[in-house]
């Protein structure tokens, strides 16, 4: 485990930031069932999206990592679903999205999938899942282990699928990816609201440029999906993640002088929403078509009588609003926040309680933050990532506007999507030691 002593510093300089989880997973997995060679460009080698590549292998699709200009590049040669039999095992490690694409994925190839993983994975919700392949008598087989250890085997079954929308958007994802290469049509049916819509946008856009067609009646809250189609092979670039530069926005509007490079200004990725955000707190964000930067307005951050942001849409980019919205002057109340406890940690227990050890005013009332703006951040000098990659990548932030030393515990979780944050964080001034708390 890496606990890291972090001494108060202001970040200066300009970040060009890494490419974007959630594209970059979908544009291999799309990649991977194009018959043909596909070249993805611009990839970070997070622990999620190693998970990916090594389970689209497992199915049989041929990918070779390569150094080019500074950036990396996946060359990949897509596999046709085939009914050749053969069982498989795929490590998932902490990646829900991994884990929630492929399984559906899993039942277009015959034979038993196996998927293990570590850490939260084994205990976050599949029953949306367990459902369809029950219901279809197909083999959803899950340990009574507290680790990830499921077997499925297909195949499934064209036809009306009827899912809730508010427990994870990955689900929805899952079936949009698999249903396409079925023989007839289907529907998926959402029966609850729709929430993290923006990924589920994001997902209809990547298979769009892979060839595949799904028509998304938003009002009805419905998906058709015409069966027999092909996926393309295609070249891709990853644009840069919004839900990492967020973290940098954030600290831009918490009084640092850092601007972000690589982003597109019109991307479609919901956690371009942290933009918003920060002008519901009073900072000002300017966008060109180069750089992204957040200040704060000159009468400072505030909430006024109180700002109530929505959460339902951008889960991930919560604890880092909610650091920002704790030096905000006045109220602000931070609304649907459930899903944020079955992420990599409990996230809302998590920010409220780290966030309180800095000397914030943070509460947790039912599904939502309660937070009252104060000055500055002082108070105990250990707080905890929870294991929690966000959560570790706030409190470095966090680190920013303390008044004096913090040890992060467990600061090494960033690597479950962002490897290089630290050394990222180091270069724009982040003043970084080893700590060894001996636990
Ligand atoms: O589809 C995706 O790429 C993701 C969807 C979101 O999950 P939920 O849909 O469960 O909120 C988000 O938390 C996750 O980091 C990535
Ligand atoms: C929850 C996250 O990812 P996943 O669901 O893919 O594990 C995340 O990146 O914050």
């Amino acid at each position: 485990m890496t606990d890291l002593l972090i001494k108060p510093a202001k970040l200066k300089g300009n970040i060009h930031i890494t490419p974007s989880k959630s594209m970059a997973h979908r544009a291999v997995i799309a990649a991977c069932l194009a018959v043909g060679e596909s070249v993805i460009d611009n990839i970070e080698l997070s622990d999620d999206i190693i998970a990916t590549i090594d389970g689209m292998t497992a199915f049989g699709a041929k990918i070779q990592i390569e150094d080019a200009a500074g950036r990396k590049r996946l060359l990949i040669q897509g596999v046709k679903a085939d009914a050749k039999h053969s069982d498989r095992v795929i490590d998932a490690n902490e990646s829900g999205s991994t884990l929630r694409f492929l399984i559906p994925i899993a039942t277009l190839f015959a034979g038993e999938t196996r998927f293990v993983g570590r850490g939260k994975l084994g205990s976050r919700p599949l029953d949306p899942f367990e459902e369809i392949f029950n219901a279809q008598g197909l083999k959803f087989e899950a340990s009574a282990t507290e680790q990830l250890d499921l077997t499925v085997e297909g195949p499934l079954r064209a036809g009306r699928y009827e899912m809730a929308g508010n427990i994870s958007s990955q689900f929805i994802t899952g079936l949009l990816y698999t249903l396409p290469l079925l023989a007839g049509e289907s529907v998926i049916q959402i029966t609850t609201e729709l929430e993290s819509i923006g990924y589920i946008e994001l997902t209809l856009d990547v298979l769009k440029y892979f060839g595949i067609g799904i028509t998304f009646n938003k009002a009805e809250r419905q998906f058709i999906i015409p069966g027999q189609q092909v996926y393309q092979a295609r070249n891709y670039t990853v644009e840069g993640d919004y839900s990492q530069a967020a973290f940098f926005l954030s600290a831009g509007a918490l009084g640092n002088d850092v601007t972000v490079t690589g982003l597109q200004a019109d991307s479609k990725q919901g956690d371009r929403g942290i933009t918003t955000i920060l002008e519901q707190l009073n900072a000002v964000v300017t966008t060109t078509d180069r750089e992204v930067f957040a200040r704060a307005a000159s009468e400072g951050l505030s909430s006024g009588e109180l700002t109530v942001i929505d959460g339902a849409q951008v889960p991930d980019i919560i604890p880092i609003s909610a650091l920002v919205a704790c030096l905000s002057q006045g109220r602000t109340e931070i609304v649907n926040l459930s899903r944020l406890r079955i992420k990599e940690s409990d996230r809302l227990e998590a920010t409220k309680k780290e966030l309180r050890k800095l000397g914030a005013k943070i509460e947790v009332v039912g599904d939502t933050l309660q937070i009252e703006g104060v000055p500055s951040l002082t108070g105990e000098a250990i707080v905890w990532s929870h294991k929690d990659h966000r959560m570790a990548m706030m409190l470095a932030i966090a680190s920013t506007v303390v008044e004096q030393d913090i040890i992060i515990k467990d600061a090494e979780y960033v690597s479950k999507s962002y490897p290089t944050f630290w050394q990222e964080f180091e270069s724009l001034g982040g003043q970084v030691s080893e700590w060894h708390l001996g636990e």
